[in-house]
């Protein structure tokens, strides 16, 4: 199993789309792909695999298995955890809930799908839970972006011990190479990917669509199978010790 974030502290750079469509990737090649859906704000992974959660996580966990919150989506091998609070209210539980998460045994992905809040702290949560990370830059946003993309690199990497294994840079016309490595130079991990900017990625979220399933775009189907070839060759990791990770999450965060 491999956890797995597309992380940045900065919103709207397309996290949530990419989230979805590498899943329905992962999903349709027969891997199992559970999605934890903590961007309670924007609930655009709810609308996007059109589910309406009748129970969130945070309301079952002290009294059922976290296997009861758990939504099987129309999409093929692909499931959604609801949590319905935010990360940072989890971690106010007891241990011995917290250590439901390990229940969560039967999957070969699990990605964590975060809201980007001014502190960045929702995000640094979804580290602190993840083996991996990638960020994802919004070109037409770049100054911000590159400011999220550090902050999360330093707190990630260095505090909570989640490795960045490449970033991606999405609502791309054209990136000159120049750029591609001053970027690569100063994140200290690889390209993985340029998505470009189009109206069939901004129209499949108004319309309900995950974009890859419906073959629409060539082009993006081939980005998003690189981000897929990708994921698989990165090393299965073991279970995350829910206590170390929370006691690092608080030393990272101050919280
Ligand atoms: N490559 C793209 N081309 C055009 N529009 C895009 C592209 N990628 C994302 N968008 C649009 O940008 C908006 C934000 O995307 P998305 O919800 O995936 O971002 P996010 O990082 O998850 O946001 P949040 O931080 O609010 O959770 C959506 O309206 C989406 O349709």
């Amino acid at each position: 199993m491999k956890v797995v974030t597309f992380a940045i502290a900065k919103g709207g750079t397309g996290k949530t789309i990419i989230t979805a469509n590498v899943s329905a990737a992962l999903g349709k090649k027969g891997k199992r792909v559970l999605i934890i859906d903590n961007d309670i704000g924007s609930r655009s992974l709810s609308y996007l695999f059109n589910i309406s959660p009748e129970r969130y996580l945070i309301d079952i966990i002290n009294k059922k298995s976290i296997k009861d919150a758990i939504i099987k989506t129309d999409v093929e091998n692909i499931d959604i955890l609801p949590m319905g609070k935010n990360l940072m209210d989890y971690l106010k539980l007891d241990i011995e809930d917290l250590n439901k998460f390990n229940e969560i045994k039967d999957y070969d992905y699990i990605f964590i799908d975060s809201p980007a809040t001014s502190t960045g702290v929702e995000t640094y949560i979804s580290l602190g839970f993840s083996n991996y990370f990638i960020p994802v830059i919004d070109y037409t946003s770049l100054a911000p972006s590159l400011q999220g993309a550090i902050n999360t690199l330093v707190i990630g990497k260095n505090y909570l011990e989640s490795e960045p294994v490449g970033f991606i840079i999405n609502k791309a016309e054209e990136v000159p190479e120049s750029v591609k490595k001053d970027l690569e130079k100063i994140l200290g991990v690889k390209c993985i990917a340029i998505i470009n900017k189009n109206s069939f990625i901004e129209d499949s979220y108004e319309k309900k669509k995950i974009l890859y399933l419906t073959g629409e775009d060539e082009r993006f189907n081939k980005i998003i199978d690189n981000i897929v070839n990708f994921l698989e060759e990165l090393e299965d990791k073991s279970e995350i010790n829910i206590p170390s990770v929370i006691a690092k999450i608080k030393k990272a965060t101050l919280f």
